[in-house]
């Protein structure tokens, strides 16, 4: 699915930039891509932050969650990377030095991999203020092969059932809109149509779903 924003932020005609994998400062240096909770929650040690974008993936609630965000009986969705050539995905890259690197790594083992289903895989990620300056980065991606991928659905069956879940990191429908807020800040370059349609759809649903006072009390 094209979006403007990888027109208007693609990096300038030119020999493609030598992406710069590492702080030469620091080779033990690493990025760290966050696309979903991790924009709004690291909850690990890290020296410096960018915003920005990776090229070439698409973000969409396909991923079921069974402890943050849901339960057995009744998996949240959560974000994964869909590899789309048009696709441009905003988030926020975190750099971790020394000790950072190995609790980072140790600490998101757990939360993404061992709880999420996620496997990591290395992208090149631009930032907004920089994007001919393109940095290698971790991500952590839930692929199709994980037993907890749900894969797509329609963006309203998506929201009621974020509407409908919880888990031990709180409410789904948090989930959803933290990451809305994370977008509006990213400004009007970064589009995201899928998480739009989806919040565009718990809109129109999450009156007739509970009255405003139980609204209030999902987030
Ligand atoms: N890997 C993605 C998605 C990570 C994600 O959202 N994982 C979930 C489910 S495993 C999580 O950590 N949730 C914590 C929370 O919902 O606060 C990212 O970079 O943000």
């Amino acid at each position: 699915m094209k979006q403007e924003s990888a027109a208007q932020n693609t990096p300038p005609a030119s020999p493609s930039p030598s992406p710069h994998p590492q702080d030469d400062s620091d080779p033990q240096a690493l990025w760290i891509f966050g696309y979903g909770s991790l924009v709004w929650r690291p909850d690990f040690a890290y020296s410096d932050s960018r915003v920005g974008f990776v090229r070439g993936y698409s973000r969409r609630f396909w991923q079921g969650d069974t402890f943050h965000r849901g339960s057995d009986k009744m998996p949240g969705r959560v974000v994964t990377l869909l590899e789309d050539c048009e696709g441009c995905t905003w988030g926020v890259v975190y750099q971790v030095r020394g000790e950072q690197v190995n609790e980072a790594l140790k600490y998101l083992n757990v939360r993404e991999a061992v709880l999420g289903g996620y496997d990591t895989k290395e992208v090149t990620f631009y930032p907004q203020d920089s994007p001919d300056q393109p940095l290698k980065a971790l991500a952590y991606v839930a692929t199709p092969q994980n037993p907890g991928y749900l894969g797509p659905a329609p963006e309203k069956a998506i929201a009621t059932q974020i509407l409908a879940c919880r888990g031990f990191s709180g409410h789904n429908l948090e989930y959803l809109l933290r990451l809305a807020d994370f977008m509006q800040l990213c400004g009007p370059q970064a589009q995201d149509e899928h998480l739009a349609a989806i919040v565009d759809a718990v809109g129109t649903m999450l009156p007739c779903f509970c009255p405003t006072e139980q609204a209030l009390a999902l987030v």
